[in-house]
Formats: C-alpha cells, structure tokens, sequence
C-alpha cells in the first residue's frame, strides 16, 4: 500500500489523481491521505506567509514522518534546495508549460485597452506584461484556478493569466482566450511539470515510480530548476524559464531560455544550448551570462 498526500485544493487533488491510477496501472494500491498547508488556511498574499514554499512543507514533513510515502508537488512550486532524506522519485511528462490569458469577450493581450485590469499576484508575470508596455492596470489576485477565472467572469478583472496546465488538468481549456507565445511570456520554471517526491531510502517506492519518469523532461526542468536556483531568486522572483530537448547536429541537445525582470522594469532575455546529460551546467551557465549583464 503506497500512502499519497494530497492537499485539498481542486487543481492538487487532481495532480494527486493522475499519479494514483498511473500506479494502479502498474498494479499497486494507493489510499490517498489529505494534508492541509499554511498556504490552504491563510488567506494572506503568499509573499507574506512565506511564499509558495508553505503548500509544500507540511506535506515534506509528513513524508519524513512517514505518514506518507509520496506527495505529487506542482514543480514550480517547489523550492529549488534539497531537502535531507528527500528525492523526487519521478518527474512524469510534462503537460504544455506555457501561461495563457483568460480574458472578457475572448478577447487576446493585444486586444485589450490601455487601462485594462489584469490579475496576477505573481512577479515574473508582472515583469513580463509590464515589458510588452500595453499600458495594462496589474493587479495583485490570489486563490486558486476556479476564483480567479470568476473574477473575470464577475467583472472584477479584465483578464487573468493562468498555467495552461492547470486549467488543462481541471478541464477548463475552453476557458482560455489566448495562449501565450514565449517570447512574451516566459513560464516559471517547471511549470507543467508534475514532480513526485519519496524518501531517498525507500526503494519500493523509488522502484513503483521509477516507471513514470520521463528523462527528457526531468532534463529540462533540472536546466530551468538550476537557473533559477543559481539566479538566487527563491520562488517568487522574477524568473522566466523555459527548457527543451531538441534534435541538434549531433544528436539530442538541450535548449534552455531565460528570463529575468530587472529591477527598473523591463526583462533581459538569453538562451543557451547545452548537453541534455548535463542539465544543470546549462541552467548555470544562463544563469552566469544573465547576472554578467548587470
Ligand atoms: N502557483 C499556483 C500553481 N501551481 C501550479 C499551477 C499550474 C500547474 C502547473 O504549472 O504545473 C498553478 C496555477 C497557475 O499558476 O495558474
């Protein structure tokens, strides 16, 4: 019996979801055992509670305890520094990692009026919108997937800028009025990107998720996951990253794009190439040439 912790929001109980049958595929037996989180019981803007990074410790003290075996972590929520005992048995494929725009009338980013209201509560989506110079009115929302939609649907915003993944994984994809091209929008790193954590030493379990792990994407999340890591830029920094295996003259190479709000506005943007065996030495190396234009 393998043990699951989920949280209770929509979006985490249906991450929770896919990995559960995934292993009932496999033939193992999975009860699931909710966690609530700081983050789920206090309202507050998540700067102030202490970033992302509150939905993911009380579900990291439960596996160390043993009153579950793994949690399903969005990867973007997950901060970069490894924890002692801890390791993410499988990073499945990823789903489409870009942003899109939910906004009135179906309408697209360049169709709507200077002025216009946007919610989003998160820096690098700032950073990004307020580079493109729409003249767009940002605002700072919170909540999950389903009340932020509404507060386009009720009038409150304009628009919103959501994951595609998450409305992909809620069934909301008819939501969506635009999605995001990259070159604009960067996405965080590791978003769309599930990541499946267990104890370092519990090889049953490490040998149960073994099979949902896909390299390729395990290789570009480590690239971004090492940008922002090296970037110093904790979880709610303006960081953009988006990495990708492609077919290069001499086999499969890693392509890693970066994006890093600057402090007077406006976004500097690199890429960089590098081998898919050694992921991290290209999030680092981005992460150096981003810094060295300072
Ligand atoms: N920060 C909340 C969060 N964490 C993961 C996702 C979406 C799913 C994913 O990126 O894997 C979302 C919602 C959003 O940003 O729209």
């Amino acid at each position: 019996m393998i043990k699951l912790g989920t949280r209770r929001s929509a979006l985490a109980t249906a991450q929770a979801a896919l990995v559960a049958d995934a292993l009932r595929n496999l033939g193992h037996e999975v009860d699931l055992v909710p966690i609530v989180t700081t983050g789920d019981v206090n309202r507050a803007p998540l700067e102030q509670i202490g970033g992302t990074g509150v939905f993911v410790s009380a579900l990291r003290d439960a596996l160390l305890a043993g009153e579950i075996d793994i949690a399903v972590h969005s990867l973007k929520d997950l901060p970069t520094a490894p924890v002692d005992g801890l390791t993410l048995g499988a990073i499945p494929v990823r789903e489409d990692p870009r942003d899109v725009l939910v906004a009135r009338d179906g309408l697209t980013l360049g169709e709507l009026q200077t002025g216009a209201l946007v919610g989003t509560g998160s820096p690098r989506r700032v950073a990004q919108l307020e580079a493109l110079g729409l003249g767009l009115e940002l605002t700072g929302i919170r909540g999950n997937v389903d009340t932020r939609i509404a507060m386009v649907a009720d009038g409150k915003v304009d628009a919103v800028v959501l994951a595609r993944a998450g409305l992909a994984r809620l069934g909301r994809l008819a939501e969506i009025t635009e999605t995001l091209d990259p070159i604009q929008m960067l996405p965080a790193p590791g978003q769309g990107a599930l990541g499946i954590e267990c104890r370092s030493d519990d090889t049953a379990v490490l040998a149960a998720l073994a099979p949902l792990d896909d390299p390729g994407t395990r290789a570009a999340v480590t690239a971004e996951r090492q940008l922002l890591a090296t970037l110093e830029a904790g979880c709610t920094a303006p960081v953009g990253a988006l990495a990708e295996v492609v077919d290069g003259e001499d086999g499969p190479e890693l392509w890693l794009r970066g994006a890093l709000g600057e402090d007077g506005g406006g976004v500097r943007r690199l890429s960089a190439n590098g081998s898919v065996d050694d992921p991290a030495a290209v999030g680092r190396a981005l992460a150096n040439e981003l810094l060295e234009q300072t």
